[in-house]
């Protein structure tokens, strides 16, 4: 029996060490999970035709999506249709996503079902404080300026997750590699490129040491038209694969702060010149290295001061220098490459910061750089979080305050949610009963 509504979250990331090299499977990023979440409920309807989804995420203006499913029965994937593309744009990520995870599971025939999205603040740049939880924006989806948190990811593997666990009863722990493999499958379909898979990682098994698997993993899967498309899925998420997201946990001495600029940044660009200048200058391949180099230094010195007893006082000079050391290779391979990973005004704010706060350790631009929200690691003792937290309300950019974000690190993964923990927002549950099993 299917229990009328079944609720799942994902968290977000932030890839303090790896950026860019972490693409290449012999190199290691750092990534953290975070306490922003994106969450899916599912809930079976009575009224409405079989093979029928709705989805919506309501804190959006225009923000449904209506599909009609089925299945050709040859093979070939089963088909995601959008009944209401006149009045609502695609949403490659939400039709892809639940295109792989009802071929995975050969499930044409599902009772209508509502998949509802709600998505914790800090995602997107929010009027300031106070805010209520998922908050409303009142603005369309395009409209929403995103933080760089990793909304695509965790929303994928979401709803994978929620589609699994609704449908087919799949015990989420129990599963977190079909999970995972499936997640990784359907984002990057959507996403039109394989990227190095961290934030899905993330998302799935919380905060790690990550070393991607070979692209050519997901390239053994073929388009869904094709007869062998499920049975190659099938395979490939049943697979073991290469790759190593082993679990990092942040020492309790420390805390990470996100601050958000209200930049924005477009990844693909970057990623593209970046990996235009390792294939094109012969030199650039020390620079690569040299930054994996320090990025494992930073990981070692992290995971050390976690198994060793957690003692800071010994540790906090040496954490400090790496950070450094990072951020002088990362602009170094930035400037090489003609990408501006590290940019002056983000230079700016990361050492005023550090100079300014007594007990901050050291900040990066994260990820791919550029304008996403920026990140602090920082001794979690007295006031620092505090102080932290003020200086970047107050430090002025040309386009506002930096916003210091809510979420702290979070480890955990995807998990399952008591679907009673929505009632405090039912107004976004309009005409669906928030009953779990
Ligand atoms: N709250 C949400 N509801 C529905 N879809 C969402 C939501 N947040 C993100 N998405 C989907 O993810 C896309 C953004 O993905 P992407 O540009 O890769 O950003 P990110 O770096 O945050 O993952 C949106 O265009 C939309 O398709
Ligand atoms: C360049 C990268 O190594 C890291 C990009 O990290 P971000 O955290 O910036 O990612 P987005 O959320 O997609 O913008 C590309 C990759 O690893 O796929």
């Amino acid at each position: 029996m299917m229990a009328p509504s079944t609720a799942v979250s994902a968290p977000g990331k932030v890839l303090l060490a790896g950026g860019y090299t972490v693409l290449d499977p012999v190199c290691r990023g750092l990534v953290f999970a975070l306490s922003a979440r994106i969450h899916v409920v599912a809930s079976s309807t009575e009224a409405g035709e079989t093979g029928s989804i709705t989805v919506r995420s309501p804190q959006f203006d225009g923000a449904v999506w209506t599909y009609s499913t089925s299945d050709p029965g040859d093979g070939s994937a089963i088909t995601v249709t959008q009944t209401n593309s006149s009045t609502s744009s695609a949403n490659p990520f939400v039709a892809t996503a639940i295109r792989y995870a009802l071929s995975y599971l050969g499930l044409p025939h599902i009772p209508p079902t509502t998949l509802t999205i709600l998505a914790d603040n800090d995602y997107y740049s929010q009027p300031p404080p106070p805010l209520p939880r998922f908050n409303n924006l009142r603005t369309p989806l395009s409209a929403a300026h995103k933080t760089g948190l990793g909304s695509s990811a965790a929303l994928v593997t979401a709803l994978t997750a929620a589609l699994l666990s609704h449908l087919a009863s799949t015990d989420v722990k129990a599963h977190l590699p079909t999970i995972h493999n499936l997640a990784q499958a359907a984002h990057c379909a959507a996403q039109g490129k394989v990227g190095s898979g961290f934030d899905v990682a993330a998302a799935t098994y919380g905060s790690c040491q990550y070393q991607r698997f070979p692209p050519s993993v997901l390239s053994a899967i073929p388009d869904p038209s094709s007869q062998t498309f499920t049975s190659q899925l099938r395979d490939t998420v049943r697979s073991e694969w290469p790759m190593t997201c082993t679990p990092v946990v942040l020492p309790t001495s420390l805390g990470i702060v996100l601050g958000d600029v209200r930049g924005g940044s477009a990844t693909p660009g970057m990623v593209r010149s970046v990996l235009d200048w390792r294939k094109n200058d012969a030199d650039s391949q020390a620079t690569w290295d040299a930054l994996d180099t320090r990025n494992r230094s930073l990981i070692a010195a992290v995971t050390e001061l976690s198994s060793s007893g957690d003692d800071i006082s010994a540790a906090a000079e040496s954490i400090t220098a790496r950070i450094a050391d990072i951020r002088s290779a990362v602009r170094s391979l930035g400037e090489k490459a003609g990408v501006p990973i590290e940019p002056p005004s983000q230079t700016a704010l990361l050492d005023a910061a550090t100079a300014s706060v007594e007990g901050v350790l050291g900040g990066v631009v994260p990820g791919a750089g550029g304008y996403d929200a920026v990140c602090f690691l920082y001794v979690d003792a007295g006031d620092t979080g505090a102080k932290l937290r003020k200086f970047l309300s107050e430090y002025q950019l040309e386009n506002g305050v930096v916003r210091a974000l809510d979420a702290r690190e979070e480890r955990e993964g995807v998990r399952v949610e008591d679907v009673a923990s929505y009632s405090d927002v039912k107004e976004y549950f309009d005409g669906l009963t928030l009953d779990g099993a």
